[in-house]
C-alpha cells in the first residue's frame, strides 16, 4: 500500500475567469484532511480533477498510486465519492441503490449499510425522490461508506443539514477513520466541521492553495495580540503581521507566524501587551481571505 493517497503536482485547470493555479498537494494515507475555501475558491474543481472527472490541463496527478485521469475507471472502485451533484433514481428506493452497489462492489457490507440506516434515520424502502436535501445526503454517504472505500472525497457533506444529521454524518465520518489506512478529503466552509474532524488542513483561495499543514501547526501558528501603545511610542513592523486593527491607542495584530520573542519586541519598543489570543480555524479563516483581498499577503 502506497502511503500517499493523493499528489497533485502543479496541477492547473483553466475556466474563462478562473485559473487553477498550479496545485501542489499531498494527502498521506490515514489522514483526514479539511479543505476549507470560500465560494468559487476551487475546491470542487480540484476535487472534480481528482476523481478523473474534469481533466487538468497541466501537471500530474496521482490517486492511490495510479495517474489520473489515464487510470480513472479502475482507480474509482477504490474511491468513494459524495457531491450534493450526485444523481441517485429518484424512481428507486433506498434499498434498490444498496443492492445494486451491492452488486458491483465486492468489498460491499451489509451489516455496516444496515447500522448506518438506523444511524441516519433512513430506511430502506424509503424513495429518493420523497427524501429531503438531508436524508438524502445521508443516503449517498451511506452508499459510499458501506462499500469501505480506499479514499473517500466529500464535496461539502455537511451544507444544508440541521445540526443533527451534521453530528451524525460527522460521527460515522470519524467512525469509519478509526479503521486504519483509510483516507477521506473533506471540503466545506463549515470551518467548526473541519475543525473537529480533520487533522490536516489545506487552505484554498482563489485558485492557489494558501496552507497546507497539520493542524495543531496550522492553528498554533495564529495569534491576535491586544497591544496598548502609548502616544510618541513607535509600533515596530514585524513580519508575520497579517492585520491591524482596534484603535490607535489599543491595537489588535493578527500574526500567521506566532513567535513568543515577539512580546519581548513590543514591550522593549515600550508597548504593553495585554493578551496574546489563540485563534479559531473559522477567526484564521476570515483574517486570510480579509489580508489577501486587503493585498497584504499570509
Ligand atoms: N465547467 C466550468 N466552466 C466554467 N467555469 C467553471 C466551471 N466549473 C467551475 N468553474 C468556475 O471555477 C471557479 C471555482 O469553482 P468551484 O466549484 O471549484 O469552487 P468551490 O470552491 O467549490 O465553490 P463553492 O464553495 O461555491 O462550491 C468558479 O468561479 C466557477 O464559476
Amino acid at each position: 500500500m502506497t502511503d500517499v493517497a493523493v499528489h497533485f503536482s502543479n496541477v492547473s485547470k483553466h475556466y474563462p475567469h478562473f485559473l487553477l493555479d498550479r496545485v501542489n498537494l499531498t494527502l498521506a494515507t490515514g489522514t483526514i484532511m479539511g479543505f476549507i475555501g470560500a465560494n468559487g475558491a476551487g475546491k470542487s474543481t480540484t476535487l472534480r480533477i481528482l476523481m478523473g472527472l474534469v481533466h487538468q490541463d497541466q501537471g500530474d496527478v496521482q490517486v492511490l498510486g495510479q495517474p489520473m485521469p489515464a487510470r480513472q475507471v479502475a482507480t474509482k472502485y477504490d474511491i468513494g465519492f459524495v457531491s450534493d451533484d450526485m444523481r441517485l433514481y429518484g424512481a428507486a428506493t433506498i434499498g434498490w441503490h444498496m443492492e445494486f452497489i451491492r452488486s458491483i462492489y465486492p468489498t460491499w457490507d451489509q451489516g455496516f449499510a444496515e447500522r448506518l440506516l438506523k444511524r441516519f434515520d433512513l430506511m430502506a424502502q424509503h424513495k429518493i425522490k420523497g427524501l429531503s436535501h438531508g436524508q438524502r445526503v445521508k443516503a449517498t454517504l451511506l452508499l459510499a461508506l458501506a462499500r469501505h472505500p480506499r479514499l473517500l472525497v466529500l464535496d461539502e457533506p455537511t451544507t444544508g443539514l440541521d445540526p443533527i444529521a451534521r453530528h451524525e454524518v460527522l460521527g460515522a465520518l470519524m467512525d469509519v477513520l478509526a479503521d486504519a489506512g483509510r483516507t477521506v478529503l473533506f471540503s466545506s466552509h463549515n470551518t467548526l466541521d473541519i475543525e473537529q474532524v480533520a487533522d490536516y488542513i489545506t487552505f484554498i483561495d482563489q485558485g492557489r492553495i494558501i496552507n497546507s499543514d497539520d493542524k495543531e501547526t496550522y492553528l498554533d501558528r495564529w495569534r491576535r495580540l491586544r497591544v496598548e501603545v502609548s502616544p510618541g511610542t513607535h509600533v515596530p513592523k514585524l513580519p508575520g503581521i497579517v492585520g491591524i486593527g482596534g484603535s490607535e491607542r489599543l491595537m489588535v495584530l493578527t500574526t500567521n507566524c506566532y513567535d513568543p520573542s515577539m512580546e519581548a519586541v513590543y514591550t522593549q519598543a515600550g508597548l504593553t501587551v495585554h493578551a496574546v489570543e489563540s485563534m479559531t480555524l473559522e477567526e484564521i479563516f476570515l483574517a486570510s481571505v480579509q489580508s489577501r483581498r486587503e493585498g497584504q499577503t499570509v
